[in-house]
């Protein structure tokens, strides 16, 4: 027996049955269904009106075919809709089906929706088919015709956009039958187009409750967590007779999972639906989250005042005297997991690739000076060994200038751009095998530690008896760093190195040297290698060990500044003991600097410096700053030092 893909032998007897009849497809983009459907009709001898909004985009393939017409058809407008129901009624066919198969989709939590973009949505997948409809029932009910809408058995679990879809067909199938006109749904099982590509990436809004499910969802939106699906030319196959034929049979359930779903939503009570829906979806995971934070979301997650003055008097006692402090329990969506992860993400890219985004110093025929990567100096500086790539905050516009030159009083000399825009190696890159895609995520993660730092702050801030306004002043262009860091096992030249470095270098063993931060506070992910020391007020080197899911946070040394030397700007430094896992990568860690505006007035009262020129001053004795060379009293970048392994013309 005859059996191809869902095209059963009772298909072919009835296509057989039909003579040949003229479709008119809604959305015919090259890779949708809709343009699957048109070519697939067309080659069986029916007569296809394929349409789209952009009708350049429907493959060459079904335009060409003798048996096509091509329309522009933008089912958001009435008047497009006139237009195309003219053109067909003035051709020289009769129109016995509509398919409706033009869509958008929108995922996102219903409490995050943007009602604006929603509005859009069902202006496309509901009104649009409504508008269609109606443009076209004259025709159809002249040739007791058919409408074929096309629905996914998604709409019966969780996809508001098609279910308003669903119930509109079926009250038209109602509605249409005294007129002759049949009208079905066509509940769609997993197909794989690029329907998710009109989505662009992913994102929720600032402050949702589901955060922390986050790339959960992302999965969804993008269609990667979707399970594998049929082509749409597979499906269109399986179809076209239902398409096509006659009978009033309301709802076809086709393509893979579709009859998983029906059984499901049809037979099954509703906490089976329930559970088999919340797999894989992340709400197991938000539940466990929310129960981890002590039961607490979203804004009840904020402290009590009370807490906060608890947490002041801590912070204020733990700066005065340690210098350092962990915070647990963070308001951070991301986990350690998802922090290194993004480094890991950037420090496996190619060198090349990295190097693509490296600051001026180490790739003169870049613009950026200050933002971007900084590669490993094994030869210049075996002690203070690491690679880096540092941001600065999203929404600085890329290679320009802001106040750092144009405000300020005296404009600072260096060539450093404190101001200047990300930079980030691009999706494209020039090896054929790599892709950076954590850029949003990085964004988010300095977005949530800036609001963090704030919170911090503030508490330091009103602990001291600083009035209200000065944290506001401060953070006007507020230029803090997200700066991730891997310190790279050393290879058996740089062991070498170092041992003729001497002996002391060799025993202490060093890839940060000692230093300390130079912003307000730093707020520090180190991954489980550990290494990291402190000195304490009675000047030994104390080890910070690794705590699990903790922030490591310290003081810099404006805010020591500020606070009358009240609070110490603790040194630290890194041993290369923690410089890997055992498994050959590495130590990762994950600072960020939380700073004021290149222009705020900073220091001890009376002794105002502008925050821009202060940095700039420390920055001399920075590794990835060292090439900074004075020439006729002007700081210029010296050009031209590269790792010697890139390939300069890459
Ligand atoms: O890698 C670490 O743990 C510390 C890094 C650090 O102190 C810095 O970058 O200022
Ligand atoms: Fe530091």
């Amino acid at each position: 027996m005859y059996y191809d893909q869902g095209r059963n032998l009772n298909n072919v007897i009835k296509e057989f049955q039909m003579s040949s009849k003229t479709i008119l497809i809604t959305g015919c983009s090259a890779g949708g269904i809709g343009a699957a459907f048109a070519l697939v009709l067309a080659k069986r001898g029916h007569h296809v009106f394929a349409t789209a909004r952009t009708v350049s985009k429907i493959p060459l393939e079904v335009s060409k075919h003798p048996n096509v017409t091509i329309l522009p058809l933008d089912v958001t407008s009435a008047e497009s809709v006139a237009q195309a129901v003219q053109a067909v009624a003035t051709s020289n066919y009769q129109l016995d089906v509509l398919l409706n198969n033009a869509g958008v989709g929108y995922s996102m939590p219903v409490l995050d929706l943007d009602v604006n973009k929603a509005k859009q949505v069902y202006d496309v997948n509901v009104l649009g088919v409504i508008r269609t409809i109606k443009g076209f029932a004259e025709l159809l009910i002249k040739s007791k015709g058919r409408i074929v809408n096309l629905s996914t058995c998604g709409a019966t679990l969780n996809t508001p956009w098609i279910s308003a879809l669903n119930t509109i067909s079926e009250t038209l199938r109602l509605e249409l039958s005294p007129f002759g006109v049949s009208v079905v749904t066509i509940m769609a099982g997993v197909i794989t187009t690029h329907f998710h590509e009109n989505e662009p990436s992913f994102r929720l809004p600032d402050g949702s409750l589901y955060g922390p499910i986050e790339e959960i969802i992302a999965g969804w939106a993008s269609g990667k967590s979707k399970p594998k699906g049929c082509t749409p030319e597979q499906f269109a196959e399986s179809l076209a007779g239902d398409v096509v034929g006659g009978g009033n049979n309301s709802m076809i359930w086709k393509g893979p999972h579709a009859g998983g779903v029906k059984f499901l939503a049809q037979w099954l009570p509703n906490w089976c639906r329930d559970t088999a829906m919340s797999i894989n979806q992340g709400l197991k995971e938000l539940k466990e989250d929310i129960v981890r934070k002590g039961g607490s979301i979203g804004k009840q997650q904020q402290p009590s005042a009370e807490d906060l003055s608890t947490i002041a008097v801590q912070l204020c006692d733990v700066f005065e005297t340690v210098g350092f402090a962990y915070l647990v329990n963070c308001p951070l969506s991301f986990s350690h997991d998802d922090v290194f992860g993004i480094a890991r993400d950037f420090f496996g890219l190619p060198l090349e690739d990295k190097m693509s985004v490296a600051k001026r110093t180490f790739r003169p025929s870049n613009r950026n000076t200050y933002r971007g990567y900084f590669p490993a100096q094994e030869g210049a500086a075996p002690d203070n060994l690491k690679e880096g790539f540092e941001m600065g905050p999203p929404d600085a516009v890329e290679g320009h200038r802001t106040k750092e030159t144009s405000t300020c009083s005296s404009p600072s000399p260096s060539p450093f751009v404190l101001t200047e825009g990300n930079v980030f190696p691009s999706p494209s890159l020039p090896s054929a095998n790599s892709s950076f895609s954590s850029r949003d995520k990085l964004e988010k993660l300095y977005a949530e530690l800036q609001g963090l730092s704030t919170t911090l702050l503030r508490l330091l801030a009103t602990a001291v008896g600083k009035p209200e306004g000065l944290v506001d002043y401060l953070l006007e262009g507020s230029v803090s760093t997200l700066r991730l860091l891997h310190y790279p096992p050393p290879s058996p030249a740089g062991k070498l190195l170092q041992q003729a470095k001497g002996q002391e270098l060799q025993e202490q063993g060093l890839c940060c040297t000692p230093h300390t931060d130079s912003g307000l506070l730093t707020l520090l992910h180190q991954d489980a290698t550990g290494g990291l020391e402190v000195r304490n007020a009675a000047g030994e080197w104390v080890e910070a060990p690794y705590v699990p899911g903790s922030l490591v946070v310290n003081i810099g040394d404006l805010m020591a500044e500020m606070s009358g030397r009240r609070f110490v700007a603790t040194m630290h430094r890194v041993r290369s003991s923690g410089r890997g896992d055992g498994n050959g990568r590495g130590r990762y860690s994950v600072p960020f600097f939380f700073e004021p505006g290149v222009d705020a007035l900073v220091g001890r009262e009376g002794e105002e410096v502008r925050y821009g020129d202060f940095v700039l001053g420390k920055m001399r004795s920075w590794v990835e700053f060292q090439d900074v060379v004075e020439e006729g009293g002007e700081e210029t970048i010296k050009p031209g030092r590269q790792p010697p392994e890139v390939n300069v013309s890459a």
